[in-house]
């Protein structure tokens, strides 16, 4: 830290201090043989901690089936270490809230410390540690504030957190996050738990994504914030990108957080005697902000699975689909008795395009040839490149002599279709055979026999010249 900050900091004489008893209550978590008969104890010989930690075990943040009547019953239902913590939590808010217990600074550090609690139950970590770790996390500003009340007073206006930082940086030498680390060493606050104050303004995690308490308390500020600043949907977003950074929490997840967080805050506000939230908006944005994420999830899911299922080139279909889809058409055609059209394409003297003009050339001619095929059929219609110069149709729904009369409108349009390549000029022509499922006639037993009978058909078409397609006859 600072060096001139640091000597101010040691001879100032308002510093926050803690009261008596956390002190004491600090002693006992380091001490490894605590007990909770010493602990309650301790806390007794302060009735209003006393008071508090009775209605905390008996609040739903601690539901258990039992009703807590006094102190001993309470602490022995919460345990040693979540009653220290509870314990450490209260008198700290309690003693440094003083007078100002609504302030835009206690208000986002009960709501951090809520958000830790939350984030810390979902990942499986200690939620007691979490929240204490979360209400400690800024008390560096408290401290700066001691000790240099005017000038501190003029940064006073800076509602962004980062923002202020840099500039108690740019002012004091030194941050609140090292202050508040000198502070919580002072008070003799065991490490795991002081390090959240230098946790929660890490610049980057440092490694991938991944949750650990401290990363669950660097990003609990951004959740705190959404529930504090005006612009709340650039803050969800802030939150999520946080969330994702540090704990490679997703969208989805972190709304359910900041929604949770939002049941739990009347909870939190009653325990903390303190009114942390002003608007009633949160709910509305908090909806708005889940159904923008749902919105732009399922466009991104569609993206991919339409990017998986589409051949690079000609943006036909590609095999890999037309696996799936042949198999689920033929099965409801054959189940419902359903027609079913399937044709196989394949482009004449396709070889001849690539040796005269060039690879590049064929490229784009498959291109092209895609094009005009693609605007010749329904969109019910399936195309799909096969491989190659190849192409198969499936026309679910439809007859033969029906597909039969798209296909020759495909061929003939393709056959009056002028290629052009650099000055050359040049047309193509198509064969393709058609098969039929579903008349008594013509019922295949499997798929892939349907797909033999057309391809059958396009060897035929083939061998008669060409330019031309050729229904399968009935077997
Ligand atoms: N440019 C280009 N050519 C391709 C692509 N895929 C396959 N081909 C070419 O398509 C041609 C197919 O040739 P063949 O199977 O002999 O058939 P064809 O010349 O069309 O003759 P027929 O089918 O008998 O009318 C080969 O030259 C392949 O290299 C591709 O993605 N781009």
């Amino acid at each position: 830290m600072n060096d001139a900050l640091l000597e101010r900091l040691r001879f100032c004489t308002v510093l926050p201090t803690l009261p008596s008893v956390a002190f004491r209550i600090i002693e006992l978590v380091n001490d490894p043989n605590i007990n909770l008969t010493q602990l309650a104890e301790c806390i007794a010989s302060d009735p209003a901690l006393s008071a508090k930690m009775l209605k905390v075990a008996n609040s739903p943040l601690y539901t258990t089936q039992r009703v807590a009547t006094n102190l001993r019953q309470a602490v022995n239902m919460m345990g040693t270490h979540a009653t220290v913590t509870v314990a450490l939590s209260f008198s700290l808010v309690r003693s440094l809230s003083g007078h100002e217990g609504n302030t835009l600074f206690w208000r986002r550090t009960i709501l951090a410390a809520l958000a830790c609690r939350l984030l810390g139950k979902h990942y499986g970590f200690n939620s007691d540690d979490l929240l204490l770790a979360g209400l400690l996390q800024d008390i560096g500003i408290l401290a700066l504030r001691s000790v240099a009340p005017d000038e501190y007073a003029e940064l006073q206006a800076i509602t962004d957190h980062e923002e202020l930082l840099k500039a108690e940086r740019n002012r004091f030498g030194s941050g609140h996050d090292e202050v508040g680390y000198w502070l919580l060493k002072r008070w003799g606050i065991p490490e795991h738990l002081s390090l959240a104050c230098i946790a929660s303004h890490a610049d980057t995690p440092g490694h991938e994504a991944q949750a650990t308490p401290l990363t669950c308390v660097a990003s609990s500020g951004y959740f705190a914030d959404v529930f504090l600043k005006g612009d709340h949907v650039m803050q969800i977003v802030a939150a999520s990108e946080s969330a994702a950074r540090w704990l490679g929490m997703d969208a989805c997840t972190t709304i359910a957080m900041l929604e949770n967080m939002r049941e739990k805050t009347q909870e939190f506000e009653a325990l903390f005697d303190m009114c942390v939230l002003q608007t009633d908006q949160v709910d509305a944005l908090l909806q708005e902000a889940k159904e923008l994420i749902t919105i732009a999830n399922l466009g991104r899911q569609r993206e991919l699975e339409e990017k998986t299922h589409r051949d690079v080139l000609t943006g036909a279909h590609n095999r890999r689909y037309f696996d799936e889809a042949f198999k689920h058409e033929f099965a409801v055609a054959s189940r419902q008795g359903w027609p079913l059209s399937v044709a196989f394409l394949d482009i004449d003297h396709f070889k001849q395009v690539n040796d005269t003009y060039g690879h590049a050339a064929g490229d784009k001619a498959l291109i092209a040839l895609s094009r005009i095929i693609a605007t010749q059929i329904r969109g019910s219609d399936i195309f799909v490149r096969y491989g190659g110069e190849e192409f198969v149709l499936l026309f679910p729904g439809t007859v033969a002599e029906e597909a039969l009369i798209v296909l020759n409108r495909i061929r003939q349009a393709v056959a009056s279709y002028c290629h052009t390549y650099d000055t050359a000029t040049f047309h193509l022509t198509i064969s393709a055979g058609l098969a039929f499922h579903m008349d008594e006639d013509m019922k295949h037993e499997t798929a892939e026999g349907l797909l033999r009978t057309a391809d059958n058909a396009l060897y035929t078409a083939k061998q008669n010249g060409r330019n031309q397609i050729i229904k399968s006859k009935a077997k």
